[in-house]
């Protein structure tokens, strides 16, 4: 094959490995129709670590689930590997803000292998092989047998990235995993996760409303505009990290971005405004 049949038509050298084309993510309630992303489009490639940016409301967790398959386009097609996406499925795994992702009558170890059992992609021996290894990379190995309950906020997040990352997913789809935590915590995430990633360079997909943990993390930077979510650009991030967040060229990166989200929803201010 020559190249891979990208958005909507052209032809890339190297495939997406998700493709997000001109979609258009609804929930319909009892009273109303509402529109959480209006035909957005964007492509991770293997190891991206792409970020979606952009304030409260304006669809990332619904941009997010419908990667995860549990909510449908009304229009457009995301795309898996050139699959459509159509349901949950092992090769995209969750990771979550909330603290009780985890199950709590089972145990930390329990808990990392109960989706590579239940969904037979690995033999008992290959998933408590898994289970051990990841467990060990977030350094959590020796509460292997501890309950969720027993766990700091910080420590149940690392068991739910390794429970993530033992499936060996095509994608790890990140929802602000880290906001809940303290500043320090938070910091310590997010370097564990950028060390993990210099290890074994797997593909995630973030979701997060500060720009300043967008740039540190992201190699790309999606952002969106206010509800309905509308692709307003996408930035290279590659050159930064926790090591130069002092740099001119951090800073500029920041600013631009927050005058790009400040404009944004300055515009919607006048839009709503005149629309009275
Ligand atoms: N289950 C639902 N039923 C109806 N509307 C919903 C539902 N979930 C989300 N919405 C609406 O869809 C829009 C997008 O919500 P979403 O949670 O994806 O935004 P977000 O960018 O992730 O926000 P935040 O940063 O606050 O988490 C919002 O207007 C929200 O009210």
């Amino acid at each position: 094959m020559d190249g891979a049949q990208g958005k909507c038509g052209e032809v890339e050298d190297i495939p997406p490995l998700l493709n997000v084309c001109g979609t258009t993510l609804q929930y319909k309630t009892k009273k109303q129709i509402v529109t959480a992303t209006y035909q957005v489009d964007f492509k991770v490639f293997p190891a991206d670590r792409f970020i979606l940016l952009g304030p409260s409301g304006c669809g990332k967790s619904t941009l997010l689930k419908a990667v995860g398959g549990f909510l449908s386009p009304v229009s457009g097609r995301i795309e898996v590997n050139g699959a459509v996406v159509e349901r949950p499925g092992p090769d995209r795994m969750m990771v979550f803000q909330e603290f009780d992702q985890l199950l709590p009558w089972k145990t930390v170890i329990e808990n990392i292998l109960f989706p590579m059992i239940t969904s037979h992609k690995y033999s008992p021996v290959e998933a408590l092989e898994r289970a051990e290894l990841f467990l060990n990379k977030v350094n959590l190995l020796k509460f292997r047998d501890a309950y969720p309950h027993t766990l700091s906020g910080g420590m149940k997040q690392r068991v739910a990235i390794a429970r993530g990352m033992a499936m060996g997913p095509a994608i790890l789809l990140m929802d602000e995993p880290f906001a809940a935590l303290d500043a320090l915590t938070r910091l310590k995430m997010q370097q564990e996760l950028l060390q993990l990633w210099d290890e074994l360079h797997f593909t995630v997909l973030f979701v997060t409303h500060s720009i300043q943990e967008a740039i540190i993390l992201g190699t790309r930077i999606l952002v969106l505009s206010p509800h309905p979510g509308q692709v307003r650009a996408e930035i290279n991030a590659h050159d930064f990290s926790h090591e130069n967040q002092t740099s001119d060229g951090f800073k500029e990166l920041q600013q631009r971005i927050h005058d790009m989200l400040f404009a944004e929803e300055a515009s919607q201010v006048e839009v709503e405004a005149n629309g009275k």
